[in-house]
């Protein structure tokens, strides 16, 4: 079976470890890769990845440059069609089930942010005050008369990740919405993230700042050479490792030689 399905919600894992269960309340996954596998061509980024995103967590994919992390996301998206295995949907039949950041968000230009975000908006019943509310909790309230196409790189990116929470979907995939924003606005953007999983919402974000995510996820999962090679909290992960930081972590997950970039599968 392959492709997004609907599901009735699973019941929480019981043989989740303490450290990757809630203490106010159990996990239940809303969105689940299944023994997924993608190739473009004859050549397999993904092989057999099985993964859970969960309500109310951040969780964060995190690996090398190329390893597959946005293939990952865009196949849960429901934007790739995986070549074997399956993506299942186990949230509540609503009008939009995933938002979607790309790790490069473009806009049509000659309208405003307020505009273009209201336009999104208005296809799940949102009116323009939903729409600038989004606009100040990513602080980007003062642009929303901005043209789209005035926007700097950081200032598209918080209009990209507003429009990803439009209507309110009960996933939320961030492909590294941090990229591009000064560190303050990182920083904002990760507890904008906590925000919405406090509100029940899975988020699913990749990124490369191993400080900003072990402060800021429930689980971390690390995709290395076509498969997820370690998952679980952040702390976990380092007591099973037996390392102090999840940079630690990251380098012991990640096999191989740190300083090359994996292409289709191989080393250059
Ligand atoms: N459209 C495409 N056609 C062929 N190969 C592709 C295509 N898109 C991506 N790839 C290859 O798939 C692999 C995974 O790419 P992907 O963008 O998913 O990695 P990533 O982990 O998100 O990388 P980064 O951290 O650099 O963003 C790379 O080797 C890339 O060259």
């Amino acid at each position: 079976m392959t492709g997004n399905t609907p599901d009735t919600p699973r019941p929480p894992d019981p043989n989740a470890s303490d450290g990757e269960r809630r203490p106010d309340r159990a996990r239940r996954s809303i969105l689940e890769a299944e023994s997924l596998s993608f190739a473009y061509g004859d050549v397999e980024i993904l092989s057999d990845v099985s993964l859970s995103v969960d309500a109310a967590t951040v969780t964060a994919l995190i690996g090398p440059n190329g390893t597959g992390k946005t293939t990952l996301l865009r196949t849960l998206a429901g934007l790739e069609e995986p070549t074997d295995g399956a993506v299942h949907y186990h949230g509540p039949n609503v009008p939009r089930e995933i938002g979607y950041l790309p790790q490069q968000p473009a806009f049509r230009p000659g309208f405003t942010v307020a505009e273009t975000l209201s336009f999104y908006g208005s296809l799940v019943g949102e009116s323009r005050a939903d729409v600038l509310a989004r606009l100040d909790r990513v602080g980007l309230g003062d642009a929303a008369d901005k043209q789209v196409e005035a926007l700097s790189g950081g200032m598209t990116r918080l209009a990209g990740i507003a429009q990803a929470t439009i209507g309110d979907p009960p996933v939320v995939v961030l492909d590294e919405p941090g990229s591009g924003l000064d560190p303050g606005m990182s920083r904002r953007i990760y507890d904008v993230a906590r925000e919405i999983a406090a509100d029940g919402t899975a988020v699913l974000v990749t990124s490369h700042d191993m400080e900003l995510v072990e402060r800021s996820v429930d689980v971390v999962a690390v995709l290395a050479d076509g498969g997820v090679t370690a998952s679980g909290h952040p702390t976990t992960l380092a007591d099973r490792f037996d390392v102090d930081s999840l940079l630690d972590v990251y380098e012991a997950a990640v096999s191989g030689d740190s300083s090359r970039v994996r292409v289709r599968g191989e080393t250059a």
